[in-house]
């Protein structure tokens, strides 16, 4: 039971704020995230329960996140991270909603409730580590959180500002301090340290060819990317561009790693020249895409499934060059969206085994620490590379039997360093794709042509009641409305190569409709024609 006098602190904080009328909040995919205004009494709830979740967990170290990721300047969110810098257990997503939900005279009692249904011990330390992006609305909700951290005599640690993979670093560093899975020093200026060193490493031997240009949405990304560059000696040439984080609405604005990933054009203001390598991150650093304009000017993007692609198959080349690609199983795990062509290359090319997941990297994430080297993205650039204790083993303890199995498994070894294991992490993610290059020798148009992708359409249909779209198989088709999943399999029937599905987005209030196809003009006429399949049958319901 919580005490009495944390109860009144608790009521005697949350009666500051006022809660929005009629709103009902959800943590989803991407934990809480609305217009800026109406976040005061989550972000309350969210302080609360990261105080629980810590003393559930023995006062291990949890993290709380404020960012809106590539959402407009106006929205703001917060999630939680959990101690190995996961995303937070799925089960406690629902008490994250019930806490937020819970009327503000209420709220202590609420917080009780769970107390005695989570069974915690209330005797145990709490630790909680936040950051937040460069949002203006920022500082006023991480003065929600320190009330709330506050009233329940929460020790914490504010990191000020962070992109969002830097906080997960850190709860992961705090969590293993000391033990022999110490991931690195828990502090902004240890994860430059750690990613700067290995890069260094690994780039023994080669060189980065010409220079690389970074859109950094201007968020977070731009002012830390610049920290980076201070620890990497020059050992690549990167132009930082979009990285204005005085303007407050210019984040996100006509640049990153969304707009390049859903326009699949290049930010209006890049300069980029023909053939040079550019690439975009997301307002919290956490995505990366990759991109170029070919010699006929066309822009080429190298998105998510690419960089997947590529860090397979060169973790796959490493393996067999260090002699252990018999006790590693590698393995890729992608989402319905994945470009068909990747997952045929990733099947027929590499010869490779892959998991197809619901959306959001936490599906992602658990489904990759089945296999010993497990890589993950989403087609839209957020994911990373996972190694499981026996790969982390067997790439420090195998004795090399010539300088080139030697070779391979020092480069292996810097690769688990430079890799952030925790999360997607663009800074990282960007850094392991600059390596591969260098060491391939290859420029972004050597990369494109390791297979093509097909043409592709992403649609968004807005309909009554998303909830009547029940997805099954990954999220590959549907369940209900019932008929549906029959209309779109006889549509994509109809087109050279034609894939389709619909499913129901998990951070809008809309259904998302893929198509690909053959061609572009039969992946836009496939995709047209499942959407209005999709728009007659979620307004059909509603007509019911
Ligand atoms: C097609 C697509 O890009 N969907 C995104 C989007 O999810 P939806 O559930 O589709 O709204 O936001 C998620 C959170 O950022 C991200 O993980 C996911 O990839
Ligand atoms: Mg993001």
């Amino acid at each position: 039971m919580a005490s009495p006098a944390v109860k009144k602190a608790i009521s005697e904080a949350a009666l500051q704020y006022r809660k929005p009328k009629g709103k009902v909040f959800e943590y989803g995919t991407a934990g809480f995230r609305m217009k800026a205004d109406l976040l005061n009494t989550v972000v309350f709830a969210v302080g609360l329960l990261a105080s629980l979740r810590s003393k559930k967990l023995s006062g291990q170290w949890i993290g709380v996140m404020v960012t809106a990721s590539h959402n407009p300047a106006e929205d703001n969110g917060v999630k939680l991270v959990d101690p190995m810098g996961e995303m937070l257990e799925a089960e406690w997503e629902a008490y994250a909603t019930r806490l937020a939900n819970a009327p503000l005279e209420s709220i202590a009692d609420v917080y009780d409730e769970l107390v005695k249904e989570i069974d915690v011990k209330m005797t145990n330390p709490a630790r909680v580590v936040f950051a937040r992006d460069t949002r203006a609305s920022g500082s006023r909700l991480v003065g929600v959180l320190n009330a709330a951290l506050t009233a329940t005599e929460t020790e914490f640690i504010d990191f000020k500002y962070m992109t969002t993979p830097q906080l997960h670093y850190v709860v992961r560093c705090k969590n293993t301090l000391g033990t022999q899975y110490q991931y690195g020093e828990p502090s902004e200026q240890g994860y430059y340290e750690k990613l700067a060193q290995s890069f260094k490493k690994v780039m023994r031997g080669v060189k980065v060819q010409g220079s690389l240009t970074v859109d950094c949405a201007n968020g977070v990304g731009g002012p830390k990317l610049r920290e980076l560059i201070k620890f990497l000696d020059s050992a690549v040439d990167i132009k930082v561009i979009n990285d204005d984080v005085i303007n407050p609405d210019s984040l996100n604005y006509e640049c990153g790693a969304d707009y390049v990933k859903t326009k699949q054009r290049a930010p209006p203001s890049s300069k980029a020249g023909v053939l040079d390598r550019c690439a975009s991150l997301d307002g919290d650093a956490d995505r990366l895409v990759y991109y170029f304009v070919d010699e006929s000017n066309v822009f080429r993007l190298l998105d998510g499934d690419r960089i997947a692609t590529l860090a397979a198959s060169f973790i796959g080349d490493l393996a067999r060059n260090a002699g252990i690609a018999q006790k590693l199983k590698i393995g890729v795990v992608q989402t319905a969206y994945a470009n068909g062509a990747s997952t045929d290359y990733i099947e027929k090319v590499l010869k490779l085994p892959i998991i197809c997941t619901n959306t959001g990297v936490k599906h992602l994430h658990h489904a990759a620490l089945r296999f010993d080297v497990g890589v993950y993205f989403e087609a839209n650039g957020h994911g990373t590379v996972t190694f499981s204790e026996n790969a982390m083993k067997v790439i420090r303890n195998t004795e090399p039997q010539s300088p080139a199995q030697q070779h391979a498994l020092e480069s292996l070894r810097a690769l688990t360093d430079l890799i952030n294991q925790a999360v997607g992490d663009a800074l990282s993610d960007m850094l392991l794709v600059e390596t591969i290059l260098a060491h391939k020798g290859w420029s972004p148009k050597e990369w494109l042509g390791t297979y093509t992708d097909l043409p592709s359409r992403l649609v968004r249909v807005v309909v009554n009641d998303r909830s009547i779209f029940k997805a099954y198989d990954a999220e590959r088709k549907l369940e209900s409305p019932a008929g549906l999943q029959e209309k779109v399999e006889s549509l994509q029937s109809r087109y050279n190569k034609g894939r389709s599905f619909a499913r129901a987005s998990g951070t809008e209030d809309a259904v998302r409709v893929y198509a690909e196809a053959a061609s572009r003009s039969e992946a836009d006429d496939l995709a047209t024609r499942v959407a209005n399949a999709v728009s007659e049958a979620g307004s059909a319901d509603g007509q019911q």
